[in-house]
């Protein structure tokens, strides 16, 4: 099943020819070429480490990446059909395993195979998380330079608050104080839907646990609010155009695209491992070639390939790789165990208000039109993602969810669950109606306790990995699921400002709203709402595409088998290793509560002024 196909059909006749004739992009290497740094994956954090280390002049960096440029692409750079790219020629298209908690149900599963990554086919929200989930990365690596003090600064780095496409005044949407000066520009939507402010009337007038905020990037993760997205004057801002093209004439930068890195490479002779050489193909059976980095390895393929690269070099789960008859060089059961997402269910309801952007999925001309706008001046519907507000609350403490297990999520302000806000019909897996207006609210659950596999079943780096992100397989999970339709469902029910738009739950849904039970004990019967919804969220669950978690960081002085164990040290380096470091989204030793990608940037922009402080190069 697919799980972005919002207006796929419609999109596929805008999709341009890859570009790739930047400077300094090459294809192949040059005969006898050395480098300080060897970075595999040009994704977020492999773009912000080739920028950052390459502000050195002294060091010479090369970056590796399997995909070719965004640049052309046009469905990369209009922010409405970022949605389209998964299943594209710049997707991995990778396939998660059948779901014992979906009952068997799998699908896929996007990352971005181009330079930029991920970011360049994501929604783009833009979330940093709560202050207390670097407070608890702190904690659980004993490492302080990861505390919300000592790593603003690097936040504030990554990116710069810009005007929206349509210029309006954002007083009250958005706080610019708690924003930086970084190369990614971030806005609140250029092209507000008249869903957005009746969400935010709901929400003031509700308040508990949606509340409004002002902004959800000032350091409590709670509350509703217009959403934030990597956008800059109607366009997508990526890891690539923000820190690639304005670095292009660095010449010690080299970036070897359309290459696939195959395993790392021991090359030392005895004692510990030093993991320094890169090998390298550029087709499934073409030829192996290697390079050695001077200095270290850098790891940023991501989520699912980084775990996978460090097995096939046979870092990993010891049996697994005897298995495969990979030698052992590292015997780790952490690596690749760990993997997060955040579930998500698509909620839907027909309303009665005619100002939807459903037109544009059920009517080709109504598409071209809104898409011809953008390309003349960029303006109009396709500025914006599909959504513009966002709502993160958390289960409260006195629920009965919490006798039987611990706070899944980093602190008091990050939160468990969160509802995005849809003025249309949002297809996940299915065609939307071909008439009619609709309301989506997709309802995710940020702080699950589920744990799933990323576990090499081949060796070699061209057959995807199992991918098993083991969705809804804890109580709490489940638990969540039905609340978090709950919480909606009340939210919808009960403030006035939503009486307007005469909602009413549309397909499943409809069966699966019950009046609640008087007695509490026909919840759970066949018939009762609590099995019904839990039935829709099993039936309609997918992610919200934020794989997390494969390789995390933990105490440097902590082993392998100790409790507070972990693949790599508070320095991102591998443990057991040298001459090698995995910077990406693998390596979050806990669960983030918000959309991930602010904080891989974060943490890369620490982990390059590590990197450099390692070699006395600040
Ligand atoms: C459809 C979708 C929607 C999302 N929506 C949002 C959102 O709205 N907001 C948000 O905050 N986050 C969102 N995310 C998540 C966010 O984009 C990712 O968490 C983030 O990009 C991860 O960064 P990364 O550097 O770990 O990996 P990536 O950005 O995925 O980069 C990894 C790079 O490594 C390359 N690579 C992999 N294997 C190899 C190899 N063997 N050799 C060479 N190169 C290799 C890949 O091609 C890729 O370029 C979304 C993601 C997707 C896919």
């Amino acid at each position: 099943m697919k799980t972005y196909t919002l207006y796929s059909a419609l999109a596929s006749v805008v999709l341009a020819n890859l570009d790739s004739a930047a400077a300094r992009i090459l294809t192949s290497l040059d005969q006898g070429a050395s480098y300080d740094f060897v970075i595999v994956g040009g994704g977020v954090a492999g773009s912000v480490l080739a920028n950052r280390l390459s502000e050195v002049s002294s060091v010479n960096v090369l970056l590796i990446e399997a995909g070719g440029s965004p640049n052309g692409n046009l469905a990369v750079e209009v922010p409405f059909l970022g949605t389209s790219l998964s299943g594209s020629a710049i997707d991995w298209n990778y396939t998660i395993t059948p779901q014992t908690g979906l009952n068997g149900r799998s699908f896929e599963l996007t990352r971005g195979k181009v330079l930029g990554g991920s970011s360049c086919l994501n929604l783009m929200t833009w979330n940093r998380c709560a202050n207390d989930l670097y407070d608890h990365w702190a904690y659980l690596s004993g490492d302080d330079g990861w505390s919300w003090a000592n790593i603003e600064k690097y936040y504030l780095k990554t990116s710069r608050l810009v005007a929206p496409a349509d210029g309006h005044n954002t007083t009250g949407q958005v706080t610019p104080s708690a924003h930086g000066d970084g190369p990614v520009e971030v806005s609140v939507a250029g092209f507000l839907q008249p869903l957005d402010s009746v969400v935010v009337t709901a929400s003031k007038q509700t308040g508990g646990i949606w509340e409004f905020s002002e902004d959800i990037n000032a350091g409590n993760g709670l509350g509703t609010t217009y959403m934030q997205s990597s956008v800059g004057e109607g366009k997508r801002s990526h890891a690539a155009s923000a820190y690639l093209d304005p670095i292009a004439n660095r010449t010690n930068l080299d970036i070897l695209i359309n290459t696939q890195a195959t395993r790392l490479i021991n090359v030392a002779t005895s004692g510990t491992p030093d993991i320094r050489t890169v090998e390298y193909a550029q087709s499934r059976d073409g030829p192996r070639s290697s390079i050695t980095a001077t200095k270290e390895v850098i790891l940023s393929a991501g989520v699912i390939a980084s775990p996978q690269l460090l097995q096939l070099s046979g870092i990993g789960p010891s049996d697994l790789l005897t298995t495969l008859n990979i030698t052992t060089l590292i015997s780790n059961p952490l690596v690749g165990a760990g993997l997060v997402d955040h579930p998500m269910i698509p909620l839907y309801f027909t309303t009665n208000s005619t100002t939807t952007w459903d037109p544009v999925l059920q009517d080709t001309n109504v598409f071209n039109g809104d898409l011809e706008r953008w390309q003349e001046n960029q303006t109009g519907l396709f500025v914006d993602s599909p959504a513009d507000v966002q709502s993160f609350w958390r289960i409260p403490e006195g629920d009965g969810v919490w006798s039987s297990g611990e706070d899944t999520a980093a602190g008091a302000e990050s939160a468990h669950l969160e509802s995005i806000w849809v003025n249309a019909y949002a297809p996940f897996g299915s065609a939307p109606p071909s008439t009619g207006n609709f309301l989506t609210v997709l309802a995710a659950i940020v702080s699950p306790s589920s744990r799933g596999s990323v576990l090499i079943n081949s060796t070699s780096a061209f057959d995807q990995p199992l991918i098993d992100p083991a969705l809804l397989t804890t109580p709490f999970d489940t638990y969540a699921a039905v609340k978090v339709i709950r919480d909606i469902k009340s939210f919808l029910s009960t403030s006035p400002a939503f009486g307007a738009l005469g909602l009413e739950p549309y397909g499943d849904l409809a069966s699966a709203f019950v009046e609640l039970a008087s007695n509490s004990s026909e919840e759970t019967t066949s018939t009762g709402e609590y099995t019904k919804l839990l039935k829709y969220a099993v039936d309609h669950s997918v992610t919200v595409n934020h794989p997390m978690g494969t390789l995390p960081f933990s105490s440097s002085s902590s082993t392998n088998s100790s409790s507070e164990a972990g693949v790599l040290d508070s320095e991102l380096k591998v443990k057991g290793a040298k001459g090698l470091r995995v910077v990406d989204a693998s390596v979050f030793p806990s669960v983030a509560a918000c959309h991930i990608q602010a904080v891989v940037y974060t943490v890369t922009e620490r982990a390059a002024d590590l990197i450099k402080v390692e070699y006395g190069l600040i």
